[in-house]
């Protein structure tokens, strides 16, 4: 659905030069949701909006939805939607009428605009609020409003720039909700940038880490935390014993970081849960006996520290954007 190859992004501005993106190269297969995860000013907008034809590369080239961005960016248009950070409702129009207006934009006859319009307010929770103006709406019904508007002309690939900044959490959990179902139910291929965590960890198959213009890593949440720097593990025994239990931690394929206290010790290994059972029949063995035993996965901050020495929220620096210089 998306394969871009070497995509860059330069501002230049008041004789200042931004290398917003530096060449990135991004693979998404059809029915897949795609997270892009980076710091404030990574380069996340500037990337979406080179993939759905807003900005042009200064170099690369990519496919999206099966059309070439320099030589069909209309092919791209009409095959894709976007759902760009805080949307674009006319605060004075009402629901059903936006989304209507939308249709006849794609050319979709007034009739079959009207009907689009219909089921797209029922699945999205907004159906009774369609004769409301857009401007009386809440945040999360705003947000469902806009995802209204990109999936009017049904398209196979929708882009969501950071879909639930500025929500409160139970909002933001139904946004959630309905981004699954789109996939599930309809087979949208999604890729969407955000910058928290838990909606990279918990909505997404695979997440793109961008830092500073640059794909940093790349992989699903779950094999990103194994691959940095494992799980770990807290032994608790009686006092006394810790000494005894560390030698056979030592003899654990994988433990690293071994450190240990006067009732317990820690360590780091790939794989926690495979670990533990090998652990508990190796201490069997040796005659001791744990009191506990925790496992703790490690979170994607603890990947982006590894990977940049630096947390995602120490990464955030306040932006300085210009006007965007048009178009494709
Ligand atoms: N039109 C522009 N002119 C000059 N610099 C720009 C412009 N747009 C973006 N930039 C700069 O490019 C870099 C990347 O910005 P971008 O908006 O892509 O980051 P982001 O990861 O989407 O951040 P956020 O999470 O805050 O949206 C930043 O340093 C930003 O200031």
């Amino acid at each position: 659905m998306i394969k871009a190859r070497g995509l860059q992004r330069r501002f230049t501005a008041r004789g200042r030069t931004v290398d917003a993106v530096k060449g990135v190269d991004i693979d998404v297969a059809e029915g897949e949701l795609v997270g892009f995860l980076g710091p404030n000013g990574a380069g996340k907008t500037t990337t979406l909006r080179m993939l759905t034809t807003l900005l042009r590369p200064t170099a690369g080239e990519a496919t999206v939805a099966g059309c070439d961005l320099r030589t069909d960016p209309l092919g791209v248009r009409k095959r894709i939607g976007y759902v760009a950070q805080g949307g674009g409702t006319s605060p004075e129009c009402r629901v059903a009428e936006e989304i209507e207006l939308q249709g006849r934009l794609y050319g979709l006859a007034k009739a079959e605009a009207r009907k689009r319009g219909a089921v797209l307010t029922e699945q999205l929770d907004l159906a009774g609020l369609d004769q409301r103006l857009t401007k009386t709406l809440s945040g999360g019904q705003r947000r469902r409003l806009d995802i209204a508007l990109g999936l009017v002309h049904a398209p196979k690939l929708v882009f969501f720039d950071e879909p639930t900044t500025g929500l409160d959490p139970q909002s933001r959990a139904n946004l959630w909700e309905h981004i699954r179902r789109l996939r599930a139910e309809h087979g949208v291929t999604l890729f969407l940038t955000t910058h928290y965590l838990d909606e990279a960890d918990s909505l997404c198959d695979r997440i793109l880490v961008i830092d500073n213009g640059r794909i940093v890593a790349e992989g699903s949440p779950d094999s990103l935390k194994a691959r940095v720097s494992g799980d770990g593990v807290v032994i608790g025994v009686d006092d006394g014993a810790a000494g005894r239990a560390a030698e056979i931690v030592g003899r654990v394929e994988g433990a690293h970081e071994v450190t240990v206290g006067h009732d317990e010790v820690r360590f780091r290994v790939p794989r926690g849960d495979t670990a533990l059972p090998e652990l508990l029949r190796a201490f069997d063995a040796a005659g001791v006996a744990p009191r506990s035993m925790q496992v703790t996965r490690p979170t994607l901050d603890d990947v982006f520290l590894t990977l940049t020495g630096r947390t995602l929220r120490d990464a955030e620096t306040p932006q300085e954007t210009e006007e965007p210089a048009h178009v494709a």
